[in-house]
């Protein structure tokens, strides 16, 4: 039954947790929600609804006050982040009233309901949002907190306990300020946080390495308060120690001297140990393990040479699930360019990404290994390694950040100057690239009519096929290779067929460039490549290769415009891959790897599809 008219009512439904002496237990009551007036709330399995009762007109006005009518009229269990009582009786937000029927300034009670809405002109933009409801009986107030927070405990996705990482210094030197502006959101929705700011570059490594397994296994997931890079650092260090795999060959192994572009036959004589099934049976690509005790595959090591550092310590408790659901890495963005963000949550803004944390939403993320085996062109092989979220460039993109670093005082701008500078200079670097040739691919590369259906796509404006951009619930990274779906990790590199081919391009590149996601960011709204995905298993190698200034420029125009096709040009190759190999024949050897500077002379690089867990949902776009 439900009264109208009277803040005190309870219609007599079953109210599950309430508090006996306040009558009969409820699902439906008669309250106040601010800048609205008299409601009857309803609780429902999946959230709450409520009805006006009666509906202001224009131009009723209580005390002066103008009531505002509000559009929403439920919020869903999954929408909303926190549920507060508010001590103390009196006022909501200042408001003097809630209804006409209440001018009279009687004791009331009050508790909130957290929740967000979306921009209506960039849906994947979130605003938080309040619901200030008021009774005047104290009870039934906490009865109401009571039972949503039983709902809200029973999403178990949601973190309780996070350990974040503040780089001060990130972006416009303002980490720490992003930090206090949404530390109250992860408060409110009870989530603690062990909060670290970071005293030096590598700090957050370190900490991240030599954490006890049972110390890391405490916390939900990782957040950075930062940039791309600090992001970076946090990922190594969590991964450097715990997740083993066999290096790819060298780029020796399979870099013959022979002419530009030509195709290397990858032969598959080594026997993976037999009980993975649907692990990969090359030499070339062997399945990911954590170390917990499984060991590595027994593989033809000729072709490996060395293993990783920081793998082989024994005194080390290894034993931490990679990929792990439960534990998720996170951002909230204070960096200079911010491109994981972009590409996770759809939006560069901090509220969006700390109401992705706690509600506890979830996507894989691919990672790339890359192997370093030579600094410079006279050192020996040693094999060394790091892992990337976004991107590996090389050439004009080690050129940028090199040069940005001395200009780091500038902020996010130095890029822009570098940028500029390096332009300018239009230097090309003599390198050959081999990559692993993906089925899939080659029927999009072949002639049809003597010119390349990619290019006849491209010409008809098909490129960017809707159903081919990374966004919330993608079918691309949702899907196993063999079909069936999953929303499981499975973190295994490429499983390739018997007889799959490395493929070679030899000349003076521009820049070489790997994608492992679209690397969106302010400056290219459609990323770097529009189509990659958060965990399809695959990065997208980008060879440009010496053309006139002028082109380029019109190549990095491209890349600036929404629509754009940067890749739709004679000098740029682009290669979906899972794995590449990198050897500089000049004696340059400055890689960008997320954003931070990596001295290679010869790389490889594989993929490993959804190796981590990420607090996002993807965007909406
Ligand atoms: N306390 C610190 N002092 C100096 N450097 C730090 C500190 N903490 C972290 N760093 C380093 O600062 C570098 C840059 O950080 P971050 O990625 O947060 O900002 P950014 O470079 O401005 O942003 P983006 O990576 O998005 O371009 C990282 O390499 C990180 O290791």
């Amino acid at each position: 039954m439900e009264k109208t008219g009277d803040a005190g009512g309870i219609a007599d439904e079953f109210f599950p947790n309430a508090q006996a002496d306040v009558g009969p237990l409820v699902s439906s009551t008669n309250l106040f929600l601010d800048k609205v007036g008299e409601v009857v709330l309803t609780c429902h399995s999946d959230g709450l609804s409520w009805k006006l009762l009666e509906p202001p007109d224009d131009d009723r006005t209580c005390l002066g006050l103008k009531q505002i009518s509000r559009t929403a009229t439920e919020v869903k269990f999954s929408d909303v982040y926190a549920v507060e009582l508010m001590h103390g009786s009196g006022r909501v937000n200042g408001a003097k009233c809630f209804s006409l029927h209440d001018c009279h300034d009687s004791k009331m009670y009050h508790f909130s309901v957290h929740s967000f809405e979306r921009s209506k002109s960039q849906p994947s933009l979130l605003t938080l949002v309040m619901y200030a409801f008021s009774h005047n009986n104290m009870e039934t107030c906490q009865m109401w907190v009571n039972r949503i927070n039983d709902s809200l405990n029973k999403d178990i996705g949601r973190p309780k306990n996070l350990l974040v990482f503040v780089n001060p210094f990130s972006g416009k030197a303002n980490g720490f300020k992003t930090w206090e502006t949404v530390a109250p959101i992860f408060s409110r929705a009870k989530v603690k946080t062990k909060v670290i700011a970071t005293e030096r570059a590598g700090h957050a490594f370190d900490v991240m390495a030599s954490m006890a397994v049972k110390d890391l296994k405490s916390y939900d997931g990782v957040l950075a308060v930062g940039g791309d890079g600090f992001f970076n650092e946090i990922l190594n260090g969590f991964l450097l120690s715990r997740h083993n795999a066999p290096n790819l060959p060298t780029p020796s192994d399979f870099f013959q001297p022979v002419g530009t572009n030509s195709v290397v036959n990858v032969t598959n004589d080594a026997p993976a140990e037999a009980s993975h099934q649907d692990e990969d049976q090359s030499p070339f690509l062997s399945g990911s393990r954590s170390h917990n005790g499984s060991g590595l595959m027994n593989l033809n090591l000729s072709k490996f040479t060395g293993s990783d550092p920081g793998l082989s310590n024994p005194d080390q408790d290894h034993a931490f699930p990679i990929p792990s659901e439960r534990f998720r890495f996170g951002i909230i963005p204070a960096g200079s360019t911010d491109s994981i963000v972009m590409c996770t949550t759809g939006a560069r803004d901090t509220i969006t990404s700390s109401l992705h944390i706690v509600l506890g939403k979830r996507v894989c993320l691919d990672i790339a290994r890359v192997v370093r085996w030579k600094t410079t062109s006279t050192s020996t092989i040693e094999p060394f390694v790091r892992y990337a979220a976004s991107f590996a460039g090389y050439g004009f993109y080690g050129d940028v950040i090199t040069e940005s670093e001395k200009y780091r005082f500038m902020g996010p701008k130095r890029y822009d100057y570098a940028g500029t500078k390096v332009f300018l200079r239009h230097r090309s670097y003599e390198a050959e690239v081999a990559y692993l040739e993906v089925e899939s691919e080659k029927t999009k590369l072949l002639p049809e009519n003597g010119r390349p259906l990619e290019r006849i796509r491209a010409f008809l404006g098909q490129n960017k096929s809707d159903n081919l951009v990374c966004r919330k619930n993608c079918k691309v990274c949702n899907t196993k290779p063999n079909g069936a779906t999953t929303r499981t990790p499975n973190a295994m590199p490429y499983s390739h067929p018997k007889g799959a081919r490395w493929l070679k391009s030899r000349g003076n590149f521009l820049s070489v460039g790997a994608a492992i996601i679209s690397n969106r960011n302010e400056k290219a709204p459609d990323g770097l490549v529009a189509d990659a995905h958060l965990s399809d298993g695959f990065l997208h190698l980008i060879l440009i290769r010496n053309c006139p200034r002028a082109l380029y420029l019109w190549h990095l125009t491209q890349l600036a415009r929404r629509g754009g096709e940067p890749l739709n040009f004679e000098f740029v190759e682009h290669h979906k891959t899972p794995a590449f190999a990198f050897t500089s024949f000049g004696n340059e050897s400055v890689w960008n790897l997320d954003g931070e500077l990596f001295q290679a002379h010869q790389l490889s690089a594989q993929v490993f599809r959804g190796l981590i867990s990420y607090f996002a949902s993807g965007p909406e776009v």
